[in-house]
């Protein structure tokens, strides 16, 4: 098991390896759901820490705190854990209620950001190199099915991942007016789901398969994920490019 430098300050603070804040987020530097936190708490400009986990070798620090799913993102927030990103993003526009506020204040729209939303559902089986892409897309062919499968099995996994971005593209245009096309207004959650889950997806055409382009993507989604990559939080939080297809590659292709 990983052990890092810890040590409990009187004020609640943690530091680690060194470093103390109030605010430590436990994450790895791939994954999406991570991405998200980050993005809040620089959108809202609230200083950080993070520890770099390595999931195949869970930290007693992730254990501890997050002793149940034992997954990635945690925010220990003046010793306390919060985990779920999604939970975490709603907890740091309540606590941090400054500009911009994250989660919209109609509450239809709430809605549909919120957990069990089409919404997240979409976006979570879109997820760009994740597993979790898959369940909703060939679930006879289990888990992997985007890549196992070839030919015209794969063209029409590749089809129903596009048919889930359009009926999202469809929601998005109802149920949030104004959004697309994107005209750099203040990010939102919504932007920040978005944003840090679809950016990727040049790793993942070139890792995996091509899922998303001009041609083949709804055209309003397809724009407003490139228009994100040019917002400079984005870039700055997406993870590189190089490094990304490697691990895509390694993670699929080992799995097999
Ligand atoms: N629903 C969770 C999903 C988090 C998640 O799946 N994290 C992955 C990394 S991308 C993880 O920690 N996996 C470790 C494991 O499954 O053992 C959230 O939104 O935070």
């Amino acid at each position: 098991m990983h052990q890092y430098q810890l040590i409990f300050h009187r004020d609640r603070s943690l530091e680690i390896e060194g470093k103390q804040s109030e605010v430590v987020l436990i994450r790895t530097w791939a994954s999406s759901y991570c991405k998200r936190v980050e993005l809040a708490l620089k959108l809202k400009g609230i200083p950080y820490e993070y520890v770099q986990e390595d999931l195949a070798n869970k930290s007693e620090l992730l254990l501890h705190h997050n002793p149940v799913h034992k997954k990635v993102p945690v925010l220990v927030h003046k010793g306390k854990a919060i985990v779920e990103s999604l939970v975490i993003l709603e907890y740091i526009d309540e606590h941090w209620n400054n500009s911009p506020i994250l989660l919209p204040i109609d509450p239809y729209q709430r809605s549909k950001v919120s957990r069990k939303s089409l919404c997240q559902i979409a976006l979570e089986n879109f997820v760009v190199g994740s597993r979790n892409v898959v369940p909703l897309i060939n679930t006879k062919e289990g888990t992997l099915s985007i890549i196992v499968s070839k030919g015209e099995a794969q063209e029409k996994a590749i089809e129903d991942m596009i048919e889930l971005l359009r009926v999202f593209e469809n929601g998005i245009k109802n149920d949030f007016p104004g959004k697309l096309p994107f005209d750099d207004q203040n990010l939102e959650l919504l932007d920040i789901i978005v944003s840090t889950n679809a950016c990727n997806y040049q790793a993942f055409n070139e890792a995996v398969a091509v899922v998303m382009s001009p041609e083949k993507t709804p055209t309003e989604f397809f724009l407003w994920v490139n228009a994100f990559k040019g917002h400079p939080l984005i870039k700055d939080t997406l993870p590189p490019h190089d490094k990304l297809v490697a691990k895509m590659k390694r993670k699929f292709f080992q799995s097999l």
